[in-house]
């Protein structure tokens, strides 16, 4: 880690230069994996069939229709939600309101693409504009992560992230200056993290299954399985989704470049991964195949879902019965760490859970590629790095009761692993 002058607070990323490496890789990569999957040997590892030139990139039409998307996500998180929910205490002791309403939002977005398809929508045409539209929303994450680092020069230091105040305009614009910005109640990072990205994914998905129905007369069972592994998941996001407001991007991170590229263009152009593979690269699946794969994303969810819901309940309210009983370690915050249930088997059972349910998104894609594995390799090395960023914050806040819990908790992840 690298540290900034006159400042201990660390630089992650690698600092500035890490920081500008990545708003050139992470674009650069999510194009190659659109391109790689749709031609024929669709190697991870090999060069991309052709380099797309602008007529290819850039589609004013295209540009439109992503500002649709966009236009419409937001209209639906200003409908009335049937809960607001109170965020964790800010640097000010102030509280932010949330509208829970994003669940609302996806039910509304199927009826509206229903009856848009049922007018004669060609939804199918939609997986020929990934490539365009990928650059629409890459050239939208740049300009909006400009602005909001424009807006953050303007705002009292006790509304800026813990991470991107070091001064340095590059490492500052990739991490986020501001937490929690806003305009009136519209709170850019918490609609960005789960509307326009993640129920962008689950549509692409869709299209790609209605494309191979067009194609081969119905859906593989492989891509009906990954439809309905990703659509659960995004589903279960969007219902738990005051669960959110508990996660590092929300309390830590402020909202830069890199949530704003991973929210709007990476999540849903990459996350796609596997739908896009089948759709070039039809395979074979049988049904015990297919029941074994269901058992593993099952095992994976009731793990990821329970060990949230466990830290939810109890950072909400720890004399919750059902928490109540769990064996805790004291801090000198006040707050308590869980040394017993699902976060006494590994310091990150939600992570655990997570990974089992990625393997089983792109066990359906068989094992002559390793192309639709990259989610699992890149989600392996995020929570990795995100697993030891959270260490390091944890350790600043807690300090001996933290090391204490890792003492008591050894693994990180998997448990006898890692
Ligand atoms: N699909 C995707 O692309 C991604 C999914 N995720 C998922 O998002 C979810 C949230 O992840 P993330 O925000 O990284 O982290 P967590 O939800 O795991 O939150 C970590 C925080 O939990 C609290 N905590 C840690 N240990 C304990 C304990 N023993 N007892 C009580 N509280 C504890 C600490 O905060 P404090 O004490 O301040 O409450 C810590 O900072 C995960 O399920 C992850 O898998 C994450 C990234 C990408
Ligand atoms: C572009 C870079 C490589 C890094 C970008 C990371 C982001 C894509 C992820 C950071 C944390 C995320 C979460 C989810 C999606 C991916 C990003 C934005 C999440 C909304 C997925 C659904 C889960 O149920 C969740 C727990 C709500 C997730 C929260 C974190």
């Amino acid at each position: 880690m690298a540290y900034p002058q006159g400042s201990r607070a660390p630089l992650e990323f690698g600092g500035p230069l890490g920081a500008a490496a990545l708003m050139v890789l992470l674009p650069a990569t999510m194009f190659h994996l659109l391109l790689v999957a749709r031609s024929g040997p669709a190697r991870l590892l090999g060069p991309p069939p052709y380099l797309p030139g602008p007529d290819v990139l850039w589609s004013p039409r295209v540009l439109l229709l992503w500002l649709t998307w966009l236009g419409l996500q937001a209209a639906l998180y200003l409908l009335p939600a049937r809960k607001v929910a109170e965020g964790l205490e800010l640097k000010d002791k102030s509280r932010l309101r949330y509208p829970i309403n994003g669940f609302q939002a996806l039910v509304l977005t199927a009826l509206l693409v229903g009856l848009a398809v049922s007018a004669g929508l060609p939804l199918g045409a939609l997986p020929e504009m990934l490539v365009p539209l990928a650059f629409a929303a890459t050239l939208t994450a740049f300009i909006f992560s400009f602005l909001l680092y424009l807006k953050a020069l303007g705002v009292p230091p006790s509304a800026l992230a813990p991470g991107g105040t070091s001064g340095n305009p590059i490492y500052d614009f990739f991490l986020g200056r501001e937490l929690n910005p806003r305009i009136c109640s519209f709170d850019f990072k918490y609609f960005c993290e789960l509307r326009p990205g993640l129920i962008g994914w689950v549509l692409i998905n869709l299209a790609l299954l209605m494309q191979e129905a067009e194609l081969r007369g119905s859906p593989s069972l492989a891509m009906w399985l990954v439809n309905g592994f990703q659509l659960f998941y995004v589903g279960d996001a969007l219902w738990h989704e005051e669960a959110v407001l508990t996660t590092m991007d929300i309390t830590h991170d402020g909202f830069g470049f890199m949530l704003a590229f991973g929210d709007l263009a990476w999540v849903p152009f990459t996350y796609s991964l596997q739908a896009q593979f089948l759709l070039h690269h039809p395979q074979p699946l049988g049904l015990p195949m297919a029941s074994a794969i269901c058992l593993i994303n099952a095992l994976g969810y009731y793990i990821f879902r329970r060990a949230n819901s466990q830290k939810n309940t109890f950072r909400k309210n720890p004399s919750d019965p059902r928490v109540a009983g769990l064996e805790t370690i004291p801090t000198a915050t006040g707050r308590q760490l869980l040394v017993s249930g699902w976060w006494g088997l590994v310091r990150h059972p939600n992570y655990l859970g997570d990974l089992i349910m990625a393997l089983a998104w792109s066990l359906p894609c068989g094992v002559s590629h390793l192309l639709p594995y990259f989610y699992f390799l890149y989600f392996t090395a995020l929570l990795v790095h995100r697993e030891a960023r959270d260490e390091q914050q944890c350790l600043q806040k807690y300090g001996l009761a933290w090391q204490e819990y890792c003492r008591r908790v050894p693994y990180r992840i998997v448990p006898y692993v890692y």
